[in-house]
């Protein structure tokens, strides 16, 4: 592509104890969206094994396992930020803050978190099956961007009904991680999503998220991403300065061999 991709830092991977701080950092670096991760939280069986140390914890695990439908509210198995602290970062910045809701109900997020100040919202396509007109009309009735995300198991085709007609989702989220966790490693199968999508639809925003660095920007750039989220990679570095461009914009190395990389 022959644009610049946005580069969205993941907060998830900021110190949230200086969150107003470190979103600052990042604009003042270049950063062109603030990436927020809004999770619902499960304790996966896995977890809940490591509390039958004792009988407390044990009826407990009954009592939960029993209410199966427990392990079908919560998206995701990490629990992070909600509308509350979209609010007060709101009233630090003017960024976009770029809202990715792994959450099981995004309906009922589009009212606090619209209040709140959110700028982008994007929800799952795998949650949404059955609302996503009337889900996408109350996030653009409080003047937030739609954006849909997919997860590495769900075929590209499921997006299309979102973003066939006019008026629908601005953006796509393709998921190169399994959602809920920051520092996992990139799947470079995701990339013919992206390049299926690109091919289909020349002006959509397509975002890619999960393990988005040094190694991978440029495969998921030229496959047609112009969103790059990129947590880990970005917080962890020795200079986080040197992933943006001097002038405020990302620098296009990363579009340009390897040997040039002066980012991360
Ligand atoms: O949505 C998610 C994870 O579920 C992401 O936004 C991650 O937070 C990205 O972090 P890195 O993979 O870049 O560390
Ligand atoms: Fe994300």
């Amino acid at each position: 592509m022959g644009v610049t991709p946005k580069i969205a830092p993941s907060m998830l991977a900021s110190d949230f104890a200086n969150l107003a701080s470190e979103a600052k950092r990042m604009l003042d670096f270049g950063a062109d969206w603030l990436h927020m991760d809004i999770m619902d939280g499960y304790v996966s069986l896995l977890s809940w094994t490591s509390l039958l140390k004792d009988f407390a914890s044990l009826s407990f695990y009954f009592f939960s396992t029993s209410c199966f439908s427990h392990f079908h509210r919560h998206f995701v198995p990490n629990l992070t930020i909600g509308a509350p602290v979209i609010e007060s970062l709101r009233k630090q910045t003017k960024a976009f803050l770029d809202c990715h809701l792994m959450v099981t109900n995004p309906i009922d997020y589009v009212e606090p978190l619209g209040k709140a100040g959110a700028s982008g919202f994007t929800f799952h396509v795998e949650v949404s099956k059955e609302n996503w007109q009337e889900l996408i009309q109350k996030i653009k009735s409080k003047a937030m961007r739609p954006g849909v995300a997919l997860k590495p198991g769900t075929p590209i085709e499921e997006v299309y009904p979102l973003v066939d007609s006019e008026n629908l989702v601005e953006m796509v989220l393709v998921m190169t991680v399994e959602p809920g966790f920051g520092g996992q490693k990139f799947m470079p199968e995701m990339v013919d999503k992206v390049r299926v999508l690109r091919k289909k639809y020349p002006a959509l925003d397509i975002e890619v998220d999960g393990g988005l660095g040094p190694s991978t920007i440029e495969m998921a750039a030229s496959a047609g991403a112009n969103c790059i989220v990129a947590g880990s990679s970005i917080f962890g570095a020795a200079d986080a300065k040197l992933c943006f461009g001097k002038s405020g914009e990302m620098l296009t190395s990363f579009l340009q061999p390897r040997s040039k990389h002066i980012c991360f």
